[in-house]
């Protein structure tokens, strides 16, 4: 049969797969693997955030907050394409999480790749921290943020996400290419270590190629987060030195995957998976009806 043909199922049985591989290597991590910073492991604690994110957070979760007031609050990268940035994490946590991460990838354990582009890095599900880091910050920061500057994309209804860190070293992955995301909104934070280059780029949205146009560059700056949409095309520039840590957080809401699927944009054949899966459901998320708030 035709080459292409065999690579295809080959491909399709290993997505089918993923899931549970990833399973086994998060009971296995949680049996034998011993952290550097077991500290990084509690629960999110507000003390890890940068004090301006939690100014963010509190005025998001206040009455009233409008686009308007936390446009104020925030850095407006381009107001064209929706990207903002702001600090997320402490200097001191990214050291710590930086610290936990290279112990992580010396040890022996299993390593699933973070997606299909990038070879170094480690899934936070698999090493546990997920629950305690990922999980409360879209819960109680990231929703409400994401409600007020993407409501057309479901920022306001994201209910799974896949969490990854990101990792480009000489002799290893050094740029990524541009790309659209598994995922309706995107937090892409850096961590360390001290590194030149990487800078990120962001061309048209993807469901909506513009004319021809010079890509925008956005720098890397350790401690801050970059919110983009999934589908605006971006990528990153190779390393120049030193090493570039990055926490991508792919958030997904179920309300507007369920009914257009943003890798090929049709309704999706849904296969069942392990846990979040790829972030859709069979059953239609709660809505909240907000007159009954009132
Ligand atoms: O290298 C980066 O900072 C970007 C990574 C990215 O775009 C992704 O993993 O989706
Ligand atoms: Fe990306």
């Amino acid at each position: 049969r035709w080459a292409w043909l065999v690579e295809l199922e080959q491909e399709v049985e290993r997505r089918q797969r993923l899931g549970q591989e990833s399973a086994a290597r998060k009971a296995l991590i949680a049996s034998s693997y011993h952290p550097a910073r077991p500290e990084v492991y509690n629960s999110l604690q507000d003390a890890a955030l940068a004090p301006e994110f939690l100014a963010v957070a509190q005025y998001t979760t206040s009455p009233g907050a409008d686009l308007q007031g936390l446009l104020q609050r925030l850095e407006t990268v381009s107001e064209e394409k929706r990207i903002y940035r702001v600090p997320v994490f402490t200097a001191p946590f990214c050291q710590a999480l930086l610290e936990e991460l290279d112990h992580f990838e010396q040890s022996d354990m299993p390593k699933g790749r973070p997606n299909t582009m990038n070879n170094y890095g480690v899934l936070l599900y698999e090493l546990g921290l997920d629950k305690p880091l990922v999980t409360p910050l879209r819960e109680r920061f990231l929703q409400p943020l994401m409600a007020l500057l993407y409501p057309d994309c479901g920022g306001g209804q994201l209910d799974s996400h896949r969490a990854f860190v990101v990792k480009y070293a000489p002799g290893q992955d050094r740029e990524l290419g541009c790309h659209y995301d598994n995922a309706e909104l995107t937090l892409n934070v850096a961590l360390g270590k001290a590194f030149t280059g990487g800078a990120l780029y962001f061309g048209g949205f993807f469901q909506a190629p513009a004319a021809q146009t010079e890509p925008l560059e956005v720098e890397h700056v350790v401690g801050q987060g970059v919110l983009h949409r999934g589908g605006q095309l971006h990528g990153a520039r190779p390393l120049g030195t030193g090493e570039r840590w990055n926490l991508v957080i792919w958030l997904r809401a179920s309300a507007v995957r369920n009914r257009l699927c943003p890798m090929c944009c049709r309704e999706p054949d849904l296969v069942d998976d392990e846990g979040f899966g790829d972030g859709f459901t069979r059953e239609e998320p709660a809505t909240v009806d907000v007159c009954a708030l009132t």
